[in-house]
């Protein structure tokens, strides 16, 4: 297994210089009165967030010494600490003058980053604004950072297998999620990498460093508004950022398609010590994009074939969407995140379960999938057989998971239809067969039970009715009512023009989604399948068309 001590003992990127000390070499802090008169730990009004005297962060890391130091980052030093008051390890944060800020200004800021709360960020616990010194204290993550685990492993350590790595996507791409979609208002990471995704002792990824540019050079030394800390890390940043500065939310997710490409390839972001044509990952990356042969080629060596086919060309087309030259192109944090929580579920064959059309928000992220996946389109476990049909309920609901899990259950059922294929065989050798391997097996569970506990909860309501489509084998329409019989029947004449010739648009430029469309309202889809388990006869199909309502409802605390 993979071992965190490796990483556990302080890492000094720099040679440290004590801080403000007296010629006792005690810590010498800037409001001598007020740290006098506090002996303890003040909660910040209204929040969670402590307030602390530098003399009790000088304490908790031993005056800020050297064998304390975790590094230097663009903000200043972190260094490790034990809470006098409570014994609890945390991670000082002490940021550079340059950029100093007023106290209120500081305080408004540092409140607002306090309100933030997710699993997979990093907990400020409280800040200190003492004189012109300000820092912040953060839970302290055991593990290292992501960074450490895939680029400077020690040698004792195992490299991280294929399911960790989905796993760790997986947790970011919340935590970016939860930044951009549940905060208010939504906050833009700007520099999200390897080095800032730290990992605790389960592999549990935690976001650090978000929210910090209003505290850093830049915003309060106007000189350096355009300081390369501000501008993102080179290899991470989106063109249009590093071009221009003009950054959204997209830009998060070009980063975040670098860390997923990091990730799949074990490759850095910027590594100087290649070839010229492979520095950058991304450059690297693209011609690749497009030949999915090679996708094989990309894989991190050291996984030494120990994932699947399937598992790794979705990746790879995740993060190939991600990395998009052009913003708006790029998919929405949310449809990454919920792609990645099937890729992320541990199968017994190690094959990713398929995933469902309905999760997604934007249809582009299912197009692209679809184009590595034959069954994308996972109906809903009540219809997977005719057995099962009979059981089909609407208004059914259930949370992401349990969906994870009964999409999972069906993928088992299906035993015996699909050939085994996986790039691992029993003896080793690689495999390219398109088929996969089911078992006869019970379904796996989700294991990360922390992730479990806070995932989307997606509600799903299903009724279905089978339609004689003739020759037709594209459909799409907004359901009227789950129960209405008549919609299908009168589905052709009743379409209007120019919704069919969408679809004949839809359809010349998606020609490689031979059984699958689907078209969305606010409230409702209706998603139309072949049954290829059926018959395997393209001519004459039934088609079974699934209604649903999906609605992403929020985060399960
Ligand atoms: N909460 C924390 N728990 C444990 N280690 C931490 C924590 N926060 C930061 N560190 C470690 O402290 C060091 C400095 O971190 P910091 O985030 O300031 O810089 P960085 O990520 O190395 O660079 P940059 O500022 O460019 O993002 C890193 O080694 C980081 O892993």
């Amino acid at each position: 297994m993979h071992c965190f001590p490796c990483f556990s003992s302080p890492k000094n990127k720099k040679s440290s210089t004590t801080n403000e000390t007296n010629d006792n070499n005690e810590p010498r802090p800037p409001d001598r009165r007020r740290t006098e008169e506090t002996e303890e730990t003040e909660q910040s009004e209204g929040t969670s967030l402590k307030i602390f005297t530098f003399r009790e962060l000088a304490t908790a890391t031993k005056n800020f010494r050297q064998e304390c130091l975790l590094g230097e980052g663009g903000f200043g030093r972190v260094y490790k600490g034990t809470l006098k008051s409570t014994g609890q390890v945390v991670a000082v944060k002490q940021l550079d003058k340059h950029g100093l800020h007023g106290n209120k200004e500081f305080q408004a800021e540092v409140l607002s980053l306090g309100q933030l709360d997710h699993p997979n960020l990093v907990k400020l616990i409280g800040y200190c604004a003492d004189g012109d010194q300000r820092l912040l204290v953060y839970d302290y993550i055991s593990g290292g950072s992501l960074q450490d685990h895939l680029h400077e492993p020690k040698p004792d350590c195992e490299p991280m297998d294929w399911t960790t790595r989905m796993q760790i996507a997986y947790g970011a791409a919340q935590g970016l999620d939860y930044l951009h979609d549940k905060a208010n208002p939504p906050v833009i990471y700007r520099d999200l990498k390897a080095s800032n995704i730290l990992l605790d002792d389960d592999f549990s990824p935690k976001l650090s460093d978000f929210g910090l540019h209003k505290l850093g050079p830049g915003t309060g030394d106007k000189m350096m508004a355009l300081s390369s800390r501000v501008m993102g890390t080179y290899g991470y940043s989106a063109p249009e950022y590093t071009r221009g500065g003009n950054l959204t939310l997209k830009s998060d997710v070009y980063s975040f398609g670098v860390v997923l490409l990091e990730l799949i390839t074990g490759r850095r972001a910027l590594d100087t010590t290649r070839p010229n044509d492979e520095q950058n990952l991304v450059s690297w990356a693209q011609p690749i994009f497009r030949d999915p042969k090679k996708y094989p080629d990309m894989a991190d060596p050291v996984l030494k074939n120990k994932l699947s086919e399937r598992g790794l060309n979705q990746a790879v087309a995740i993060a190939s969407m991600c990395v998009q030259e052009e913003a708006a192109a790029r998919p929405l944090i949310s449809d990454v995140m919920v792609a990645l929580s099937f890729l992320s579920m541990p199968t017994e064959d190690g094959i990713p379960t398929a995933v469902p059309i309905l999760s997604f928000k934007d249809k582009s992220m299912s197009i692209a999938l679809s184009r590595h996946d034959s069954n994308l389109v996972s109906p809903p476990p009540e219809l997977a057989t005719e057995d099962d049909k009979s059981s089909t309920s609407s208004g059914e609901e259930s949370s992401f998971d349990s969906e994870k899990e009964s999409v999972s259950k069906n993928k088992y059922k299906k035993k015996h239809e699909e050939e085994d294929s996986s790039m691992e065989s029993d003896d080793g050798s690689d495999s390219n067969s398109e088929h996969e391997k089911d078992q006869d097996s019970p379904p796996p569970k989700p294991i990360d039970e922390k992730n479990q506990a806070q995932s989307l909860k997606i509600k799903y309501r299903y009724s279905w009715e089978d339609i004689d489509v003739s020759d037709e084998r594209l459909s799409s329409k907004s359901s009227q009512k789950s129960n209405d019989e008549s919609t299908s029947s009168r589905y052709d004449s009743d379409r209007d023009q120019k919704e069919k010739e969408e679809e004949e648009e839809e359809e010349q430029e998606h020609s490689h989604i031979e059984h699958i469309h689907s078209s969305k309202t606010d409230d409702d889809q209706s998603v139309y399948f072949d049954n290829d388990d059926d018959s395997g006869d393209d001519n004459g199909a039934s088609l079974h068309r699934i209604k649903s309502e999906v609605e992403i409802d929020s985060i399960k605390e």
